[in-house]
């Protein structure tokens, strides 16, 4: 099985392959391009070393943001934009490693620590999705390619970083919900024992970009999301019944609620749907860095949350390495794995 940018690379390709061609719901796809100030934007710097003042109204606005959207971006977030820069280059700089190299990291099991491939899943995705990935499980142990030359270094670094600001933003979010600032981050051991994986995500350009798919609509695992992207646009958000396209401002975050955070807050802030698609211009890379609970912890519902909203837990819990091993064995769509927690 050839990866994306091998396929795009190896001749003149003037038609998406069929097995790649990737039917929307007509129904469902009506498009809106917002202007990045239409998204609600999180000043962190105000919410860790704001006024009193500022911080409330922060707090009111992750509330907002987390409530009507389940997404927002993330800025003055103190991670360098040569930190960024370096990340992106980086891993052009792994996906330009010879494809035998990058075969070590081709293991099928979820849990191995390295995986580089194609698509979401090649034993359950029925069409092919025009996107290669490598994935890597960075804490709470530390993994990294051997090349190329300064990746390990770089990505210790950027996971640290992306770390602090989840950890800084869930300290908003316990707040926005009425909680003890570091409910979330103790409940979830945030820092000591919490998971983070480390996916970066590469779309060649692609002769029909309204035929293929980058990832299909799905909402993510975990607590929160941390996506940077180098300066293409793909992302796409579900928000009132449509997709918005979200042009990111320079060097900001984007920041997705995880379905995690779904089952903890009992469906308060739930996750978002979003999906990837290509473009035909030059390859867009994106990097998530996706923050969940330890993975033998089993997530339910906020016993606080649900006693005081006088509501019965609306999901059971399983531990979050069940929830992602059935996440990853089936085919990427909308929030199907959530639903099996439904109550
Ligand atoms: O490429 C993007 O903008 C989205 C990536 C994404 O949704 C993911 O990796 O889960
Ligand atoms: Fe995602």
């Amino acid at each position: 099985m050839s990866c994306v940018k091998g396929l795009v690379e190896s001749g003149q390709l003037t038609s998406v392959p069929p097995q790649y061609i990737f039917r929307t719901n007509p129904d469902q796809d009506h498009l809106t391009v917002t202007e990045p100030e239409a998204i609600p934007t999180i000043d962190l710097s105000l919410l860790t070393t704001g006024t009193p003042d500022q911080r409330s109204k922060v707090i009111q606005d992750l509330h907002h943001a987390c409530q009507d959207w389940g997404f927002f971006t993330v800025t003055n977030h103190g991670i360098p934009a040569t930190l960024q820069e370096k990340m992106i280059s980086a891993i052009e700089g792994f996906f330009q490693l010879a494809e035998e190299e990058k075969r070590e990291y081709s293991g099928k099991e979820l849990f191995d620590p390295i995986r580089w491939g194609t698509s979401f899943n090649l034993e359950a995705d029925k069409v092919l999705l025009w996107r290669d990935y490598l994935k890597i499980h960075v804490h709470p142990n530390f993994h990294a390619p051997a090349n190329p030359s300064g990746f390990r270094e770089i990505l210790h670094e950027y996971c640290i970083r992306t770390r602090q600001v989840a950890s800084e933003l869930l300290k908003g979010i316990s707040k926005s919900l009425g909680l003890e600032e570091n409910y979330i981050n103790k409940k979830m051991e945030v820092g000591s024992v919490s998971h983070q994986l480390f996916v970066a995500n590469l779309y060649p350009p692609c002769p029909q970009p309204e035929l293929a798919m980058g990832l299909p609509p799905h909402s993510d695992h975990g607590l929160l999301t941390l996506l940077m992207q180098n300066e293409l646009k793909g992302l796409q958000i579900r928000h009132d019944g449509k997709w918005v396209a979200v042009d990111p401002l320079p060097d900001a975050f984007l920041v997705n609620i995880g379905d995690h955070m779904e089952i903890l807050t009992n469906g308060k802030y739930k996750s978002v749907v979003h999906r990837a698609v290509v473009n035909g211009k030059a390859t867009r890379i994106s990097v998530g860095t996706a923050h969940g609970p330890p993975l033998d912890s089993v997530v339910s519902p906020a016993p606080e949350l649900v006693a005081r909203e006088g509501q019965l837990p609306a999901y059971h819990g399983i531990t979050y390495k069940e929830y992602l091993m059935i996440q990853q064995k089936n085919q990427l769509n909308g929030k199907s794995c959530l639903d099996h927690l439904r109550l």
